[in-house]
């Protein structure tokens, strides 16, 4: 942290002075030197450490006292306001106001981090119920309204630039009109980073102030500045007339003294500090809280003063409360009540930990209105254990939430009890080592709460078992749950992993299979999926879920569906850049060359699920997604209709097999098993069934008997599956068919197929692959069978030609077409139009070669 090594110097020579014996002129002395150095070494200005030294000697006058008066008290406060003194001006800066548009101009050196504080300030203000906007008047680095852009797309707040407007005066003026017109109600402009000496830009950024009329110009600093930053600072001050500064990177290791000279030049109040490069990063800056803590005050006798002195007057009851009496329900009611009054945030950001002082004001709210429906007894008792079962129930329905946010309300107050009990002891305890924390205490604390919860918890879900006839109580079998608080027991106990941020856009994908995997096992449906996800949110991820469905309004989770979320979630944690990359790729997809079914459909279900709603319906996928297929594959179907992009790959894959095993020269009959050279088509093979099982357990989709075989030239395309084990793990989408078992008696212990929903055990689906219903041939329907006309005219070597068959030249392959003696009726759809079509009769051994279709009379 930066000003670490300073705070604690100063903070030492202050404890050397504290454990002296007596405090007389030498020791104060030897300690206001210390602490000179200490400022000196650390890039405070000379003047101001000069300005301290005599402004702290001056008030604790140490000749003039009179003996009786606690002198280290009376140092150790002179040094305390001293230092505050040099971050505050005494004057407050100027606030926004949400009735009237109020523009903000942030200005700073650069690199100074002004891009990133603009959208963290948006931010801050979104979360409080403002409507801000973004105008990126930086038109002179490069990248700048890139950066603006993606960090405003992620935090949902609309911004305005140009990429090819070169004047940012205009840029900025046109920016502040659009949003005043949007009554957008705070307008933050971005400025360049610029230096003094840089003349013509800082004539620039006053042309811009005269031009835009800003309420507030915010000055951006980095902390790690030197001593360099006092004239910059001045400089900044005197052009535009700085109103507010916010200190950047306060998390780095830098000296920071530089900052805090220059804060002292620009003679205005810090408002923010910037402690990382993520847009939750960002705190309300109050100067006493910040030295304190600078200081380790804490460890320091006086402190119960000084809490004193932050707190106002109307607080001082709560304070008192809180210090000495048991820490109530109540307490904590009146406590949030402060809090939302926009009071005590001070004593909460030097007390508490850091996610108090963020509780969002929607959450406190929550808490207040289920604290609304307990009783004087409950409010007034320490004791959880008062909270019976029925009770909570009947607190959840009278406030209209969930038990579990009753839950998460106890989980608050349990959280809140321990920093309570350890202010508590930093206040009332007068040693330095008392006021590290107590972990005997807090795990004690810590136990009698947990003892409790896990007993009602239980409770309850037994009751709600019995009253809830679609819980599950989380027991596997029985109907599946009907309300949010079943599943989400139910799907605790998978443990899924929870999720804060993402390093990268892969992580945050892995994090939603990995839960869209639970749930999809534990058969959740879609109303629930999106509100379970997001109980696992924590940290950043919990803070913008929090704003983002604040900003949506109530009923934007009863409408959310899976899709929706996915879609959401992808878009915040990937960069603009990689959105618009996957959105160009599912626009433009294709198979790769030697990309498999397999692996194509992996790639296409990714890109889909990424794009969430915008990919359309199941149907709509599928049909993007073969004709997107290499054409060879398409080839095979192409007139079929799927319902599912997985039965797409279904059926191309079956495809592939096939083309596999013709590749090996395997020889199949109609029923899979491998036939003798020689051995007639349309046999059953002599070694059939009975033999070798392990090796031809898999049946083929022909019958023996209605084969529509000329010669054995043509089958080799359209050979069986494979019945070797070898193969079986290649079957990845094959939804139907029992493996090893063959006969009609296996249907009734089949899988219903999903392409057609009938069961047909050991062969692929008909539908699926668009062949025969009746034969399986793959190059004609049902209603052109020859089995249905009984003109098997076609079995044998296809000297018998078959007038007036409705050719479904897609599955003919080219060989095959050679190879025709039949004239067939086609029509050819190119690839990727569906408005061009062609109308071909195909003569025997025709080969077709189509490079540009005409579009028809039709149009
Ligand atoms: N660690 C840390 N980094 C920060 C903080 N604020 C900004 N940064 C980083 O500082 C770098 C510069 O920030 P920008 O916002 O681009 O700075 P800028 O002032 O707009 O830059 P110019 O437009 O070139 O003047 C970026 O890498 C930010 O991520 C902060 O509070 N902590």
């Amino acid at each position: 942290m930066v000003l670490q090594e300073l705070g604690g110097k100063i903070s030492s020579a202050l404890q050397q002075m504290t454990n002296a014996t007596t405090v007389n002129q030498k020791v104060f002395d030897k300690c206001l030197n210390d602490i000179a150095r200490a400022l000196l070494q650390n890039d405070v200005q000379v003047e101001i450490v000069g300005d301290l030294q005599s402004n702290i000697k001056r008030i604790v006058n140490l000749d003039g006292r009179a003996e009786g008066h606690n002198k280290r008290k009376i140092i150790q406060q002179a040094v305390f306001s001293e230092l505050c003194k040099m971050l505050d001006p005494g004057k407050p800066s100027f606030t926004p106001k949400k009735n009237e548009p109020s523009v903000v101009m942030f200005v700073g050196l650069q690199g100074s981090g002004k891009t990133t504080t603009c959208t963290k300030y948006a931010h801050y203000y979104q979360n409080k119920g403002w409507k801000p906007a973004l105008v990126c008047a930086d038109t002179f680095r490069a990248g700048a309204f890139d950066q603006l852009k993606q960090n405003a797309t992620k935090a949902n707040i609309p911004f305005y630039g140009s990429h090819t407007e070169s004047d940012p005066v205009n840029v900025a003026v046109e920016g502040v009109e659009t949003f005043k017109r949007e009554n957008r109600n705070l307008i933050i402009i971005d400025t360049s980073g610029r230096h003094v000496q840089e003349k013509a830009l800082f004539e620039e950024m006053l042309q811009l102030r005269e031009a835009t009329k800003p309420d507030l110009v915010i000055f951006v600093m980095d902390s790690s500045i030197g001593q360099a930053a006092f004239k910059q600072a001045q400089a900044f001050k005197q052009s535009v007339d700085v109103g507010a500064v916010i200190v950047t990177k306060m998390d780095g290791h830098a000296k920071g003294g530089g900052a805090l000279s220059a804060v002292a030049a620009t003679k205005s109040p810090v408002i923010f500090i910037g402690t990382g490069e993520h847009i939750n990063e960002f705190e309300d800056f109050n100067v006493k809280p910040f030295v304190s803590r600078l200081l380790g005050i804490r460890d320091l006798s006086g402190f119960i003063n000084q809490v004193k002195e932050v707190v106002q007057v109307d607080e001082q009851e709560l304070m008192q409360k809180l210090l000495e009496q048991n820490f109530t329900m109540r307490i904590m009611y009146e406590l949030f009540q402060k809090i939302l009054e926009g009071s005590f945030n001070q004593v909460l950001s030097m007390l508490m930990p850091k996610e108090h002082e963020n509780e969002s004001q929607v959450k406190i709210r929550r808490y207040l209105t289920m604290m609304d429906s307990m009783t004087n007894e409950e409010l007034g008792s320490t004791d959880l254990k008062l909270m019976k079962e029925s009770r909570i129930m009947r607190i959840a329905r009278g406030a209209g939430r969930q038990v579990s946010e009753v839950f998460e309300m106890f989980q608050e107050y349990k959280r809140l009890t321990i920093s309570v009990s350890k202010m508590k002891k930093m206040v009332n305890t007068r040693h330095t080592d008392e006021f590290t924390s107590n972990p005997a205490f807090e795990a004690a604390v810590q136990r009698r709460v947990d003892a409790m919860i896990p007993n009602i918890t239980a409770r309850i879900a037994e009751r709600m078992q019995s009253n809830d006839p679609g819980s599950s109580g989380g027991s596997s079998g029985g109907h599946p749950p009907t309300t949010i608080t079943s599943w989400l027991e139910k799907f605790s106990k998978e443990k899924p992993k929870s999720f804060s941020s993402a390093s990268s856009p892969s992580e945050a994908e892995d994090w939603l299979g990995h839960i869209e995997k639970l749930l999809e096992g534990l058969g959740c449906g879609d109303e629930f999926k999106a509100r379970l996800a997001t109980y696992k949110f924590e940290g950043d991820a919990l803070n913008w879920w929090k704003s983002y469905k604040a900003a949506k309004g109530d009923d934007f989770m009863t409408t959310l569906t899976w899709a929706g979320f996915r879609e959401i979630f992808l878009l915040h944690f990937f960069p603009v850049s990689k959105q618009e990359k996957f959105e160009h790729e599912y626009h433009n997809i294709y198979q790769y060359e030697k990309e498999t079914s397999t692996e194509f459909m992996k790639r296409f279900l990714r890109l889909a699920g990424f794009m969430g709603a915008r990919a359309g319906t199941q149907a709509e996928q599928a049909k993007k997604f073969k004709w997107a297929l290499r054409n060879e594959v398409l080839e095979g179907i192409v007139n079929t209709h799927f319902d599912d992009v997985a039965q797409v790959a279904n059926a191309v894959r079956n495809l592939e097999i096939l083309k596999e095993r013709a590749k090996q020269g395997v020889k199949r009959n109609y029923e899979g098993e491998p036939v003798q050279s020689g051995q007639g088509n349309g046999q059953r093979g002599s070694n059939a069934r009975g033999g070798d099982r392990r090796g031809h357990d898999y049946r083929g989709y022909g019958r023996s008997d209605q084969g529509n075989y000329r010669s054995g030239r043509d089958y080799q395309n359209r050979d069986y599956q494979r019945g070797d084990q070898q193969n079986r793990g290649r079957h990845d989408y094959r939804t139907s068919g029992s493996y090893g078992q063959k006969g009609n008696g296996d249907r009734a212990t089949s899988t219903p197929c999903n392409s057609c929903g009938k069961t047909h055990p050991g062969r692929q689906c008909y539908r699926a692959i668009g062949a025969c219903f009746l034969c399986g041939d793959t190059r004609h329907m049902a209603r052109d069978c020859p089995q249905k006309n009984g003109t098997n005219n076609n079995k044998g070597n296809g000297g018998n030609r078959q007038q007036n068959s409705q050719g479904r030249v897609h599955s003919m392959t080219r060989h095959q077409a050679a190879n025709s003696s039949e004239q067939i009726d086609v029509e050819l759809c190119v690839r990727g139009c569906d408005c061009y079509w062609a109308s071909l009769k195909v003569e025997p051994n025709l080969i077709l070669r189509i490079k540009e279709a005409q579009k028809d009379d039709d149009g």
